[in-house]
């Protein structure tokens, strides 16, 4: 998918919610068990629920990697059955040298045909270029982490004088365009948000940390919204987990429904 259209299905669905599916065998209602796959099952009603609302969708692909072949199985069936016109993640944060991370893109995108996939940054040109050589595919890499792990390192100052991310964002654009190369910028950053929007003022952000991280929707959209939206802003447990009972369905569309009508007046005041 070209950045064109993903800003048309934003501006058709006036939403830019990516709903991840962080599908956890332990934690989804229990009629759903007996079920040939259950993963897929749940994953199936999500979507029923909360496409017309999403986006993107951005399976976590350690939660179907923990479950041996058969999660790789309902992975597969998962990504087909979402419909063809919503953007696709694999937040899967590969990245190695580079013959391996030629064979994580095939993986990623030929065998399995994700739109995108989450790469770490930190083994540099040769880890990320593999994955850039893939037409209509897309890398998203990682920037600014949500979790309070991210100031271990992203925030430090380099040689160069300047912090980690901004290296990131910076050395990475000489890789790749706002065409194929998007970035994690963690919704619990704040105002922080509106410094990475400096160095990458065209790029799509992936946003997670809305929802069970406590992330504020209103601050991601007003420091880092620009003119063609320029965001994905996910939310996995706080949709679907809403409810554990035979309702999940329903209350996963109904909470997708109120971050859409909240983006739907962010769209209009700040996409611009
Ligand atoms: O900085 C990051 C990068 C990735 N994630 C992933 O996003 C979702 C968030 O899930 P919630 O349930 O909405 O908190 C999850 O898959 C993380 O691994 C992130 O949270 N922060």
């Amino acid at each position: 998918m070209d950045k064109q259209t993903l800003f048309d299905n934003i501006q058709k669905k006036s939403s830019f919610l990516c709903v991840g599916l962080d599908t956890d065998l332990s934690k989804i209602p229990s009629h759903l068990l007996k079920e040939a796959d259950p993963i897929f099952e749940f994953n199936k009603q999500i979507i029923d629920h909360t496409a017309d609302y999403a986006v993107a969708y951005k399976p976590n692909i350690a939660f179907y990697e923990a479950m041996g072949p058969k999660g790789w199985e309902s992975l597969q069936k998962t990504l087909e059955y979402i419909p063809k016109d919503i953007f696709t993640i694999a937040d899967a944060k590969r990245g190695d040298i580079g013959n391996t991370s030629k064979l994580y893109a095939k993986a990623f995108f030929e065998q399995m045909d994700f739109d995108s996939i989450t790469v770490a940054p930190y083994m540099g040109k040769d880890s990320v270029s593999p994955f850039l050589e893939f037409a209509d595919k897309w890398v998203i890499l990682l920037a600014l982490t949500s979790n309070e792990g991210s100031k271990d390192f992203q925030i430090l100052d380099t040689n160069a004088g300047k912090p980690l991310f901004q290296q990131v964002l910076e050395k990475s654009q000489e890789w790749g365009t706002d065409g194929n190369l998007m970035y994690v910028v963690g919704a619990t950053r704040g105002e922080k948000i509106a410094e990475v929007r400096k160095f990458a003022p065209h790029h799509f952000f992936l946003v997670p940390g809305v929802g069970a991280q406590g992330g504020s929707l209103e601050e991601v959209a007003k420091y880092g919204m620009n003119s063609t939206c320029g965001l994905l802003v996910n939310s996995s447990r706080g949709i679907i987990y809403a409810s554990a009972e035979k309702d999940f369905g329903v209350k996963a569309g109904e909470e997708a429904f109120k971050l859409q009508k909240e983006m739907a007046k962010l769209l209009e005041d700040y996409c611009k």
